[in-house]
């Protein structure tokens, strides 16, 4: 039986605080609106601040661990001070707490990157040496890869505070989501996106998954009618190649699966820190493959970078 929250009982929405999560809740909740009927005043977006949103002043793998973005939320959801809560799937380990599930998928954004600067138009552009700022494990050693000669600086905080540094003149270069520009609006930020072949994303990059307690299953119900079945095939092979690669937070992990008619195609690649090292590959099947797919890819990769590769 679907559990209608009403402006009595509203549906309580939690969320990061940051501006694009703050935009990704509002986007699940007008979602609802539409598709039960409800009003505004059914549902609460409950910001929760993250250990990731608390810490500034270290990259993330100084502070450490899996769901810097994540646990505050999902501890809110056990103790049933939230009802739901809204994820970049990008930023979620591939492993929820007992009682906790994500069976949820808004429709996909673009999963590419975005290259942003002030003063040039691409990556081929960047002068020899230029100063590029990311704290993305993935995005520097996928860069290092390609341009050894660019001065990688650390580039952390929001949207809005890395176009301030941008500004500032800390780096020449730098890259974002076209999602994140997307959903906040932005996106004439991006002098242009970056295509996989260049740069392949993060895992689960574009997408909006949405936690609830396993045994809520009028939520279940409720959250079925906004779930987008493409998103959440794609997202079984990448989060099953994730899964497998068991890769530590050090660990500069890309992948990507796409849909053509009723075959899925997953690249992955893992990478050295330092880019020297890169080991990528494809495999292609039937949808429902997705997951097995995405864990035989990851052995294969596994299996040639040798195992110490993903120490970090
Ligand atoms: N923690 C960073 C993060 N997590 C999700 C997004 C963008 C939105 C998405 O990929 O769904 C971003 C910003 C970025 O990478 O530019």
């Amino acid at each position: 039986m679907t559990q209608m929250p009403d402006p009595s009982r509203p549906l309580r929405i939690g969320t990061r605080g940051s501006a694009l999560a703050l935009a990704q809740a509002h986007e699940t909740r007008d979602r609802l609106m539409a598709a039960h009927g409800l009003p505004a005043e059914a549902f609460a977006i409950v910001p929760i601040k993250t250990t990731g949103d608390r810490v500034l002043d270290r990259p993330l793998s100084a502070i450490g661990g899996k769901g810097l973005f994540t646990k505050e939320i999902e501890d809110a959801l056990a103790a049933d001070q939230i009802d739901i809560a809204v994820h970049s799937m990008k930023d979620m380990p591939v492993q929820q707490p007992e009682g906790m599930v994500i069976d949820c998928y808004l429709p996909r954004e673009d999963v590419r990157d975005a290259f942003v600067s002030l003063q040039f138009a691409s990556i081929a552009d960047l002068p020899q040496g230029a100063v590029v700022g990311s704290s993305s494990l993935r995005r520097r050693a996928q860069l290092a890869h390609r341009r050894p000669d660019l001065q990688l600086v650390e580039f952390r905080g929001n949207v809005q505070t890395r176009l301030k540094k941008l500004e500032d003149g800390v780096a020449v270069a730098s890259f974002l989501a076209m999602a994140g520009l997307s959903r906040l609006d932005m996106i004439g930020v991006a002098r242009g996106p970056i295509q996989p072949d260049e740069m392949l994303p993060a895992v689960a990059q574009g997408a909006i998954g949405i936690e609830r307690r396993r045994a809520d299953d009028g939520i279940a119900a409720l959250l079925a009618a906004i779930h987008d079945r493409p998103t959440g095939e794609r997202l079984a092979a990448e989060r099953s190649f994730l899964a497998r690669l068991d890769g530590s937070c050090q660990t500069p992990i890309a992948g990507l699966a796409e849909l053509r008619g009723d075959r899925l195609t997953l690249r992955g690649e893992i990478l050295s820190p330092d880019g020297a090292r890169v080991y990528a590959g494809t495999r292609e099947g039937g949808i429902a493959d997705g997951a097995a797919l995405g864990a035989d890819l990851a052995q294969e990769l596994l299996s040639r970078a040798g195992p110490d590769f993903l120490k970090g």
